[in-house]
């Protein structure tokens, strides 16, 4: 029945203020009134509607990506959006394009690594979708290594222009998004070579197609790589492949703010560090960090709802089953990824205050802060989109058999969300990155630098390596003191730890790698402590709505007693806590979850997601499945005839073959 609430009941029994807990979600009023707005426009636009999406073959599905560009860029141009309000709008489009590339890379790209002169010439056109860029860094045979980069840029003084050249076939570029079909430029990071040396990585923008014809350019190899995981999901992307026949460019084509090359081929390092040359991965990686908990609220909202219509055993006297929200195995697997979603969200605003606080500082030639935000941005992408891609997955369980099915829009979603493991930094690499930071940091103390800001704690060591719990019943873990000395001193230890058995190695990189499973554990210790922290710093906010408050402090004891019992092993392992203690932390957690169940309806309704972008029968705001269900069925092209095609030539034969034997 159309217009009949069935979840009504479960929003009745809130007990907080849904709409100001959905202000706490956006982050400001601001955000959510523009969310708000621009998700209601996209979802009532029939030119953005997502109908059989995941049934397109390959070209059809990248053409409709195409026109929903296109269609996009138009009314952001008709409703002159800001930047802000266009961003938006291609984020409630939903649909991974060469444009996420564009704004998402190519631009940041040019903004943080071009001169001022550089940005005035290249970004206008930008802007205006004049020249469509993308990110082409990684190649065939190097995509972590990025020293190891093959694809050459040798400066020619004669002619004052750079050669680019991919001298093997493991040097081609093969990923970049919107490399393979759409772009006309592109930042390509090759070796820099001038008067024979070979100075390393640097940027330098390629026109690769004209911008009359689209014809690659001469000397330019481009295409795409082929079909990824998944029906539709991330096949909307023309991730490509490139390759460069002494390409020439002008000089002045050279991203030139981290170094230079003069008329005359001298190599010039300015004195900003060399590693703002990664720079746009930091700020990629800070929103990598944002967005998973877009991608995690909306699998959870998805498996939340429908957990709630979905009744299995128990009916008594003939009356209702068990609503499976109701089974203390379901909120246990439910409900961490609840809190999840809320703690990426708080952590994700902190990274872009880091980030922005680091963007400042540098603009100021205050490079002091770069190692912490790069490990923040590092360990924070590795370990956010590793729980949201096993959330997401977690979510199609828990939402049993119908979860497998496309219309419950889980499928897709993991298959566009999960090589966030991957991009932009695989996720183990990048919390190797963190444990070296963190090694460094050990190795400092007591040399009088003070750690600060994520790394603080770790002035306090002495105290951190020998203090023990204090607590004593099962509400003493609701102390926010007491849980982060927990997490503090489980970070600090294992640390030490990895410290300590480094110091055997005569040779310190042999020990790095052989140690790197151990480094690997202190990293995620280090960053789930970030997570907790930042979590319980926005409770110490003053939060408006009634009940809001109490829900968040429900929701941040279940994301750290819920990671305590999963890592008890570690806070056992090193001291800090006892088995009892270990017991009364997960009585706590199970108390949590019965505070929680009856505001979990309106918890994920606090996302403000409308149908359009979720779309998920499942996950359906009016909770009315199994219609739909039914319904959608008959939409699939198998069934547009009763008797399948290919029956003639198959089934018919086959049939006729086994009443033959049967008559034998
Ligand atoms: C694109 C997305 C945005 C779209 C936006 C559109 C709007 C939509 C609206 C909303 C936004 C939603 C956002 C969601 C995004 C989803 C779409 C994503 C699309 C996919 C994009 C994917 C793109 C890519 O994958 S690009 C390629 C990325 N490649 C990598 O990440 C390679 C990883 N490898 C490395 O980074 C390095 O090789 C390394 C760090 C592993 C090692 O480097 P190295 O060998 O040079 O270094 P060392 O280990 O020796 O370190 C030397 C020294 O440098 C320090 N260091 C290293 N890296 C950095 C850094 N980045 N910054 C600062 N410092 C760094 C390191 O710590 C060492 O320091 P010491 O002090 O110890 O010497
Ligand atoms: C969907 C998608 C979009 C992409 N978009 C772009 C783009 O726009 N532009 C671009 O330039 N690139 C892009 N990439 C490429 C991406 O950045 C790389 O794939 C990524 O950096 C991982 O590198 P790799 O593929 O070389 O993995 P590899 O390094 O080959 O990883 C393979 C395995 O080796 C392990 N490993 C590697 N090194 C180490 C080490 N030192 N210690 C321990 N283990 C290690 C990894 O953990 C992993 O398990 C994209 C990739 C994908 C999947």
């Amino acid at each position: 029945m159309e217009g009949v609430d069935y979840l009504a009941d479960e929003r009745k029994k809130a007990e907080f203020d849904v709409n100001e807990m959905k202000i706490v979600w956006a982050g400001s009023r601001h955000n959510f009134e523009l969310s708000d707005r621009i998700s209601k426009l996209v979802a009532n636009d029939p030119g953005f509607s997502k109908e059989g999406r995941t049934m397109l073959p390959r070209k059809e599905l990248f053409k409709n990506t195409l026109r929903k560009a296109t269609y996009a860029w138009k009314r952001i141009i008709e409703l002159r959006l800001s930047e802000e309000e266009a961003a938006k709008l291609r984020h409630f489009v939903d649909e991974p394009a060469f444009t996420d590339l564009h704004w998402g890379m190519f631009i940041p790209a040019i903004k943080g690594q071009g001169t001022d002169e550089q940005q005035k010439k290249w970004l206008p056109l930008a802007y205006k979708m004049q020249i469509i860029g993308c990110y082409a860094q990684t190649e065939l045979g190097h995509g972590s290594n990025v020293q190891g980069l093959e694809t050459t840029a040798t400066f020619d003084p004669q002619t004052d222009e750079f050669v680019i050249h991919s001298p093997t076939l493991t040097s081609s570029k093969w990923w970049p998004g919107g490399l393979g079909k759409v772009s006309t430029h592109a930042v390509v990071y090759a070796r820099l070579i001038t008067n024979g040396k070979d100075y390393g990585i640097n940027g330098f923008i390629v026109q690769l197609r004209s911008l009359e014809d689209h014809k690659p350019l001469p000397g330019v190899t481009v295409g795409d790589i082929g079909l990824k995981f998944g029906n539709g999901a991330y096949n909307t992307m023309d991730n490509g492949v490139l390759r460069f026949d002494h390409v020439r460019i002008p000089r002045d084509q050279m991203l030139m703010r981290v170094s230079q090359v003069t008329r005359e081929g001298k190599y010039v390092q300015s004195d900003v560090p060399r590693q703002l040359l990664y720079g746009t991965m930091v700020y990629v990686r800070q929103t990598i960090v944002s967005d998973a908990s877009n991608a995690l609220s909306r699998a959870v909202c998805i498996a939340t709802r429908y957990s709630a219509v979905r009744r299995q055993f128990g009916s008594q006297n003939g009356g209702q089953e068990i609503q499976v929200i109701d089974y203390k195995t379901q909120q246990n697997r439910l409900f961490p990824l609840l809190a999840s979603a809320y703690a990426f969200r708080f952590v994700g605003e902190w990274l872009k205050w880091l980030y922005t606080d680091v963007t400042q500082r540098l603009q100021a030639n205050d490079f002091s802060t770069l190692p912490e935000a790069h490990a923040c941005t590092a360990g924070l992408k590795s370990l956010t989109t590793t729980a949201t891609a096993d959330g997401i997955e977690e979510c199609r369980k828990l939402c049993g058999g119908h979860g497998y099915l496309c219309s419950s829009g889980l499928p897709e979603l993991f298959a566009v969300y999960v090589p966030a493991c991957t991009y932009e930094g695989d996720n183990t690499v990048l919390l190797l990155q963190v444990a070296r930071f963190l090694m460094k940091t050990v190795s400092q103390l007591g040399s009088g630098k003070k750690p600060v800001g994520t790394i603080a704690y770790m002035g306090r060591i002495e105290h951190l390596m020998q203090c023990r719990s204090d607590v004593k019943q099962a509400k003493d873990w609701l102390k926010p003191s007491a849980v982060v000395e927990a997490f503090e001193a489980r970070a600090a230890r294992m640390s030490v730890a990895c410290a300590q058995n480094l110091s055997k190695f005569d040779n310190p990189e042999e020990g790095f790698a052989e140690l790197a499973a151990d480094l690997a554990e202190a990293a995620v210790a280090h960053c789930q402590l970030i997570v907790v922290s930042k979590f319980i710093e926005k409770l110490q906010q003053d939060i408006p709505g009634e009940g809001v408050k109490q829900q968040l402090e429900v929701l941040c004891g279940i994301y750290y007693l819920f990671l305590l019992h999963k890592h008890q092993g570690d806070f056992l392992g090193t001291g800090y806590i006892t088995s009892k203690q270990a017991s009364l932390a997960n009585d706590q957690l199970r108390a949590l979850y019965s505070q929680l169940r009856p505001n979990a309806i309106s918890l994920v309704d606090a996302f403000n997601y409308t149908d359009h972008f979720l779309d998920s029968i499942l996950g359906r705001y009016d909770g009315n499945v199994y219609p739909k269900l039914y319904e959608a069925a008959w939409k699939d092209p198998l069934n547009q005839s009763d008797i399948a095609d290919g029956f003639h030539e198959y089934i018919r034969p086959l049939l006729k073959q086994q009443l033959r034997t049967a008559r034998l």
